[in-house]
């Protein structure tokens, strides 16, 4: 394990941010804290990078620290410097940078054209990859990255995500995040955080096995709220939830699911599209484990 932590608290006041909690990151892992608002995860990471004091507990690095980089999730950098001037500076930070580096970084954010503009002109976007670029520079070993995708439009969502993701085998990366999506497509380990309580960790295989219910999904052209009402009224349907477009429908048992469906979608007036399987995913589990 690159991060440990053993019953580690931290206390604001009479406010438990963090309780107990045992963090097992191992090396090279792309490893995805998640959680609600105030679960504890921007502290969690400061420990970890040594910006803030456990109460108590202990926290064990195999990594020196001046291999460790971290992203906060709202970086800022002075407006009048350009791109390339802010990865410059950090690159003068890391212990030895190797000739090119900056560039090379640049060019990796996607930021090779706009390296030479002022940073007070990026977009978010842009300036996330730039505090993704100025983290990178120094080829740390472990990258704690606070939210480094959730501020973002689906398309920056994508482009960090996708920087994340070539960096797996070449560092260790702990990503917080609020958004399931984007641990559940970038991280190979996950944390799910509440109330300063890590509830689990371990793969997202190990999550959803044997946790979350069976469900289905269906799509309808229209009808849906009647469709939802008399499903909610079956004895062996476990919830009734939209999801988009969609309804998502917990059940007792897949078989029952099958035998029983089209009688109650016929005996409403849906406009059925489709009706599938749906497979379990972090959200369900999700859900589960946090409300
Ligand atoms: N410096 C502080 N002083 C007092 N309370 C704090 C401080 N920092 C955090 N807290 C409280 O500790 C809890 C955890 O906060 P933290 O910021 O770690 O959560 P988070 O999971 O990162 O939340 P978010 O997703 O909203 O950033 C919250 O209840 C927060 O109000």
């Amino acid at each position: 394990m690159i991060v440990e932590t053993s019953a580690l608290t931290k206390r604001y006041a009479a406010h438990a941010a963090l309780d107990g909690v045992d963090l097992a990151v191992p090396a090279g892992s792309v490893y995805g804290l998640v959680g609600p608002n105030g679960a504890g995860k921007t502290t969690l990471l400061g420990i970890l990078a040594g910006l803030r004091r456990p109460t108590s507990g202990s926290v064990r690095l195999e990594v020196a620290r001046d291999r460790v980089a971290t992203l906060p999730d709202t970086p800022q950098f002075d407006p009048w410097l350009t791109g390339r001037e802010v990865v410059s500076l950090a690159a003068r930070l890391a212990p030895s940078t190797p000739a090119g580096k900056v560039d090379e970084v640049l060019a990796e954010a996607g930021l090779a054209e706009a390296s030479d503009r002022r940073a007070g002109g990026y977009s978010r976007g842009m300036l996330q990859r730039l505090g993704l670029a100025a983290t990178m520079v120094g080829e740390p070993s472990l990258l704690l990255l606070d939210e480094p995708a959730s501020a973002l439009d689906p398309a920056g969502r994508r482009e960090v995500l996708d920087l994340i993701a070539r960096l797996r085998g070449r560092a260790t990366v702990v990503f917080s995040s609020h958004i399931l999506a984007d641990v559940q497509e970038a991280c190979d380990r996950i944390g799910i955080l509440r109330d300063g309580r890590l509830l689990f960790q371990g793969s997202l295989d190990q999550l959803l096995v044997g946790r979350a219910t069976p469900s289905v999904e269906l799509r309808l052209r229209s009808g849906g709220d009647q469709a939802a009402a008399l499903l909610r009224r079956q004895d062996w349907v476990t919830s009734v939830r939209p999801a988009g477009a969609a309804l998502i429908v917990g059940v007792r048992t897949m078989d029952e699911a099958e035998a029983r469906m089209a009688g109650v979608l016929a005996e409403s007036s849906a406009r059925v599209i489709s009706v599938g399987p749906r497979e379990a995913e972090l959200e369900d589990v999700f859900l589960e484990l946090t409300s």
